[in-house]
């Protein structure tokens, strides 16, 4: 079942185009890794996916429904990026999140109790129960990344939106990350959109790899034109490229959709 359907996206900045025709349809539950060369817009998608900016044309709807108003939590939709409140220690920052998926916003009582106690088995989990007491301001750049990923995965949001989560870490600790989002997934479905540089990182926790780019160049005006999604990989079934298999046999993925 689609759940987010972008049609026919342009975004421009002033007058120049960043994104066009952007045109992707992506069902509830699928991972979808973003990759691209620097500057052709990635972040820039996952803005117009959580609502901060609007395109300059085309549609994103959500369950068939415009996106509408600012970002909110309660919409279901979380972006990594923004996720920690720098006002609450490393273990509230987890709790908090957890309580903003409930009704009233918070957790009471025994609620709250077993909030903490989960919180602290996940801080157990990614290597920082050490700093649970601490400000995120206090904490490294990797420590930081590693919080807003447990923090914005506290929320069990319908659709995660991660830009560059891992890019911090070392080795050993993004393969720790690796299988702690793998394993949040197997509990709870949740949509992700995840930017990356790193292509093994990209089909390893993606179901689909889409690259942007570039499909026309104006060697005297690079800025010219915007990028657009020019590849869909299956990354599931050995990476073959949708269209390729859709050229083939005819199949094609029940979410995936030609550019406009
Ligand atoms: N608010 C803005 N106003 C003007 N230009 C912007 C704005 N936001 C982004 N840009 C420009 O849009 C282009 C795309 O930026 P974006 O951050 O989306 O790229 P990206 O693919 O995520 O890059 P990277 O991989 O380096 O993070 C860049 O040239 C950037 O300078």
């Amino acid at each position: 079942m689609t759940l987010v359907q972008v049609d026919g996206i342009f975004q421009s900045y002033g007058p120049r185009p960043i994104l066009e025709r952007v045109s992707l349809s992506v069902g509830e539950g699928e991972f979808i890794s973003i990759v691209g060369a620097s500057g052709c817009g990635k972040s820039t998608f996952l803005r117009l996916l959580l609502d901060q900016e609007r395109p300059t044309r085309g549609q994103i709807t959500v369950d068939g429904q415009p996106l509408k108003g600012e970002p909110d939590r309660t919409r279901g939709i979380v972006f990594q990026r923004y996720s920690v409140f720098p006002h609450l220690t490393v273990r509230d920052n987890i709790v908090a999140a957890e309580g903003l998926s409930r009704p009233l916003g918070r957790l009471f009582g025994p609620a709250r109790r077993a909030a903490r106690a989960r919180a602290d088995a996940t801080l157990d989990r990614i290597g920082l129960a050490h700093v649970a007491h601490q400000y995120p301001a206090a904490l490294s750049g990797g420590m930081q990344q590693r919080l807003a990923i447990a923090q914005a995965l506290a929320a069990k949001p319908r659709i995660l939106l991660l830009d560059e989560p891992f890019g911090a870490l070392d080795p050993g600790t993004r393969e720790q990350m690796h299988a702690f989002l793998t394993d949040l997934r197997q509990e709870t479905p949740m949509t992700v959109f995840m930017v990356t540089h790193d292509l093994r990182e990209a089909f390893k926790l993606g179901d689909r790899v889409i690259v942007f780019d570039k499909t026309r160049w104006d060697p005297h005006d690079p800025a010219a034109y915007g990028a657009t999604i020019t590849y869909d990989f299956d990354a599931r079934n050995g990476g073959i490229p949708y269209q390729l298999k859709e050229d083939q046999d005819g199949s094609s993925h029940p979410a995936a959709q030609p550019a406009a």
